[in-house]
């Protein structure tokens, strides 16, 4: 259990946030510029000392009324935005500076030097200098130098921010395999929720010093008493299993719980259990099921619930199944199209499914 509490002032801002997430999995952070996640990092890590504050990792305590254990005394390791290699060292010699000399004397999930380069893909540049490292490969030296301190803890602030999209897009499938091998928590600072989606299991939600919610992310996303649901780009994440293919047309049905989708998808990943994710404004509805579609995913839902998003349209959230007890999607509908088909809460209707997408492996 990663349990946190801080108030206190930091110039003109004012922070007090209090949250609990499990000591397992990657917990996000997230919320506009300027709310404060850094600033809550930096409180975890001892780097800012808020007079108010508590911060007990799985049972140790790193901050209370009485203890206050430097920053050198706690078991983290932090990556920053941008990746401060030692430029005089080669990226072994980076990659195993803070290594403890002894292996496995501080985390009890201890990750080796072996695992550290294959899942990071660095194998290539172990011997090379930092000089002529990419943007991407930079930071993924320093997410490898962190893991190898045996951290307790991995704080990770905005570590893609300074990269661009197609970097981006090469890094998050490292950190989604390291998230599936690794057993250290981390906390990971983000404003990009397509990061979010891909990487969090928790999230603390923050508004100009505050903790909105604090939660499983999947329970969050489509809370529409939070302000996620009723985003323009609300999407919801679902946990599927790929349980067969069709070579005929390329198609793999994908189980969540009460429903089932297709879409194209190689063959070899049946049996996998991947994150499928589909957005808010993908899903439509019908009254009757519809016959002359080209739509793939047509499927009974529930109406939950119904919330105005903006001056004219509404997010539902559907249950799937008749009876509305399977997994939860949202949809995002015009205003005139729900008040013109009579729907309402607690009706069983047909949902639409225009776009479901897989992350990459
Ligand atoms: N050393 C400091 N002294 C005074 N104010 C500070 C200091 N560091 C940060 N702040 C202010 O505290 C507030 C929170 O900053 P913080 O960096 O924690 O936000 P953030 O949510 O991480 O933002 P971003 O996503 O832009 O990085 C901001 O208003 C910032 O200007």
């Amino acid at each position: 259990m990663i349990e946190a509490r801080f108030s206190g002032v930091q110039g003109q801002f004012s922070l007090d946030v209090a949250f609990e997430v499990p000591g397992q999995g990657i917990t996000a952070l997230f919320g506009p510029s300027g709310c404060g996640k850094t600033t809550v990092l930096r409180c975890i890590a001892g780097l800012n000392h808020m007079r108010e504050g508590r911060c007990v990792i799985d049972g140790d305590v790193w901050q209370d009324a009485k203890t206050f254990l430097p920053v050198h005394r706690r078991p983290i390791g932090y990556v920053f935005q941008e990746a401060s290699l030692f430029p005089h060292l080669s990226v072994r010699r980076n990659l195993l500076y803070g290594a403890p000399k002894t292996k496995g004397t501080r985390a009890s999930a201890s990750i080796g030097f072996d695992d550290v380069v294959e899942l990071l893909g660095l194998a290539r540049l172990v011997d090379r200098s930092t000089h002529k490292l990419s943007g991407g490969e930079r930071q993924r030296v320093a997410i490898g130098r962190a893991l190898l301190s045996e951290p307790r803890l991995l704080l990770m602030d905005e570590p893609l921010s300074a990269l661009d999209r197609q970097t981006k897009d090469e890094i998050l499938p490292f950190l989604e395999r390291l998230h599936g091998r690794l057993g250290i928590p981390a906390l990971y600072v983000s404003h990009d929720i397509s990061e979010v989606e891909r990487l969090a299991d928790h999230l603390v939600l923050m508004d100009k010093g505050r903790v909105v919610a604090a939660g499983p992310y999947d329970a969050l996303q489509r809370d529409p008493a939070l302000p996620l649901a009723l985003r323009r780009d609300a999407a919801v994440t679902l946990e599927a299993k790929i349980t067969s293919h069709e070579a005929t047309d390329g198609l793999a049905t994908l189980s969540v719980a009460g429903g089932r989708f297709l879409m194209p998808a190689p063959a070899d990943l049946v049996g996998q259990t991947r994150r499928l994710r589909i957005a808010a404004g993908d899903v439509s509805l019908a009254r009757q099921r519809p016959t002359e579609s080209t739509i793939l995913n047509v499927m009974q839902v529930r109406i939950l619930s119904v919330t105005p998003a903006g001056d004219n349209e509404v997010v539902a959230v559907l249950g799937l199944g008749e009876d509305g007890e399977g997994a939860r999607i949202l949809a995002r509908v015009t205003r005139r199209s729900w008040q013109r088909l009579g729907f309402a809460e607690g009706m069983t209707v047909h949902a639409q499914v225009k776009g479901v997408a897989l992350a990459p492996s």
